[in-house]
């Protein structure tokens, strides 16, 4: 008789351990911790704020090609679906940072995309190649989503001070909502990886660790200016 193995790890949850230092330093990098205990530099969020924008832009035609690709090679009207509500809330997100920066007096209109935002933009744009497998471009688009998630939420844990005025920054990735987003991209990631063959199983994790260290570069930028 055929037991199932309810023990077994899924590939994600396997990268996350092996994984486990790179990753924290992605979603609890001192620019966070700065926002987590009050001692953040407006300017610093400032900076942050005005290439976000520049990045959330760059990441709307990755998310439409990872639709795309849905559509193509998995043709799961789930996925379909989820990926398309994704758009939506970049389409708010969009929205919400011309606010936002209207209350931090940040201009969005002639912002220069710093290097570190270059990068990643351009590291979005390869990703969009319709050579790209649908399984690495949907972990991709789940681990950006979820260093924000997992980054702003623990500004609003128990114990954090962050200031009133960057609380809704904080909620607007941080919250429950979002979090069971990230899940849901999360499974329809792991039930493609589950069936990939080896070597692209391996260009998702590369694209993984990829997001990582272009995370922490981010913070970095936002925190310090410069690269
Ligand atoms: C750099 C970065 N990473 C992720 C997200 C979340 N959409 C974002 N807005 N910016």
């Amino acid at each position: 008789m055929e037991t199932k193995d309810t023990n077994k790890v899924s590939v994600i949850e396997s990268w996350l351990r092996k994984h486990r230092l790179v990753y924290v330093g992605a979603t609890r990098h001192p620019f966070i911790h700065s926002i987590r205990d009050g001692t953040v530099n407006l300017n610093s969020f400032r900076r942050w704020l005005e290439q976000d924008y520049i990045f959330v832009r760059a990441f709307v035609p990755f998310v439409a090609s990872t639709l795309v690709k849905a559509w193509k090679q998995s043709g799961d009207t789930n996925d379909i679906e989820v990926i398309l509500g994704g758009l939506a809330s970049l389409n708010d997100e969009i929205s919400w940072f011309k606010k936002e920066a209207s209350k931090w007096d940040v201009s969005l209109s002639n912002v220069v995309p710093q290097e570190a935002n270059l990068n990643y933009c351009r590291f979005l744009e390869r990703l969009t190649s319709p050579e790209v497998e649908y399984a690495v471009a949907i972990t991709t688009f789940w681990a950006i989503e979820t260093v924000y998630q997992d980054s702003f939420a623990h500004c609003l844990e128990d114990g954090s001070e962050t200031p009133e005025d960057l609380k809704r920054t904080c909620e607007r990735w941080g919250n429950d909502e979002f979090k069971k987003y990230c899940d849901t991209l999360q499974s329809i990631a792991e039930g493609q990886l589950e069936k990939a063959p080896e070597d692209v199983v391996k260009k998702a994790e590369v694209a993984f660790l990829d997001v990582l260290e272009l995370e922490v570069e981010f913070w970095n930028m936002s925190s310090h200016g410069g690269t």
